[in-house]
C-alpha cells in the first residue's frame, strides 16, 4: 500500500538532483544539483532558454526518468529507489501529463482517449461515466464521439487534459501545453487550468517559453544550464 499523503507535505520534492548522460567519451551534465519543493495546490511555471534542462527536470519530477544523483519524493514517498511496477502505480495515481503535441490516439474517439488510463486498474463499470464527466468538465460534453482529427487544436488539448486528470492525480505536469495553440486558444486553456486547479485542488507544474503563459502561474522558476537561476518564491 502507498502511504496516504499528508495535507501539508509538498506534493513533490527534489533534493540535490543532478542528471548526467554519457555522450561518447564525455559526460554531459543536464541538471546540476537542484533542490526544490512544490507546494500542494501551487501553480509553477518552469522557464529558461532552450536546452537548459526544463523537460528533463519535468520528466524526473514525474518519475519518468531517474536522476543520476539525488532524491525525488512524490507525496512524501521517495521514488528514486522504487522498482518500475510500484513506480508505474504511483505515477498513475499521482500524476497527469499533458504535452505540446496533445499525443491523442488518432483512431479513438475523445471518450475512448479519456477512458484509456482508467483501464489499468480501476473497476471497469464506472469508466464510461468518469470519462464522460471529465469531458463535460473541460467543456467537451458534446464532442465525445469525435476523433482527434475532427477537433480543433484547443479541443484536442482539452481532451488531453481530461485524459490526464481522469485518474484524479494531485499533480498535473504540462510540457509547453499551449505551444501549438494561437494566443486566444492558449488563454482559454490557461483559464481551464485555473478552473480545474480550483475545482479539483490540483498542483500544476508547466514548462513554457512564453512569458505571458508563465505569468499565469503563482511561482516562476528560471533554469539556466541545469541550475535554478531564479525562483520567484525566493525573490524579495
Ligand atoms: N538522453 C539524452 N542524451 C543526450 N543529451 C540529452 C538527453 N536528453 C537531453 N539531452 C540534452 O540535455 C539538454 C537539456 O535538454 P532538455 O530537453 O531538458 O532542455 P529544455 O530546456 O527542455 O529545452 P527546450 O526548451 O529546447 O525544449 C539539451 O542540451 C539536450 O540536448
Amino acid at each position: 500500500m502507498l502511504a496516504t499523503p499528508s495535507a501539508t507535505a509538498p506534493v513533490a520534492l527534489m533534493r540535490d538532483v543532478s542528471h548526467t548522460v554519457q555522450l561518447g567519451t564525455t559526460n554531459l551534465t543536464i541538471l546540476n544539483n537542484i533542490s526544490l519543493e512544490i507546494a500542494r495546490g501551487s501553480w509553477v511555471a518552469l522557464t529558461g532558454p532552450s536546452g537548459s534542462g526544463k523537460s528533463t527536470l519535468l520528466g524526473i519530477l514525474a518519475g519518468l526518468d531517474t536522476p543520476s544523483h539525488g532524491h525525488v519524493r512524490l507525496n512524501d514517498v521517495d521514488i528514486t529507489s522504487m522498482g518500475e511496477p510500484q513506480l508505474a502505480r504511483l505515477r498513475n495515481q499521482t500524476i497527469g501529463v499533458v504535452f505540446q503535441a496533445f499525443n491523442l490516439i488518432p483512431t479513438m474517439t475523445a471518450q475512448e482517449n479519456v477512458e484509456a488510463p482508467l483501464f489499468v486498474h480501476r473497476n471497469r463499470s464506472d469508466i464510461s461515466q468518469r470519462a464522460k464527466a471529465m469531458l463535460e468538465l473541460v467543456g467537451l460534453g458534446d464532442r465525445r464521439d469525435h476523433r482527434p482529427a475532427q477537433l480543433s487544436g484547443g479541443q484536442q488539448q482539452r481532451v488531453a487534459i481530461a485524459r490526464a486528470l481522469v485518474t484524479t492525480p494531485q499533480l498535473l505536469i504540462a510540457d509547453e501545453p499551449t505551444g501549438n495553440l494561437d494566443s486566444a486558444t492558449s488563454k482559454q486553456i490557461l483559464d481551464l487550468f485555473a478552473d480545474l486547479r480550483r475545482q479539483l485542488n490540483i498542483t500544476i507544474v508547466m514548462v513554457t517559453h512564453d512569458p505571458d503563459v508563465a505569468a499565469r502561474a503563482d511561482r516562476q522558476l528560471y533554469l539556466v544550464d541545469g541550475q535554478i537561476r531564479h525562483d520567484s518564491a525566493r525573490a524579495e
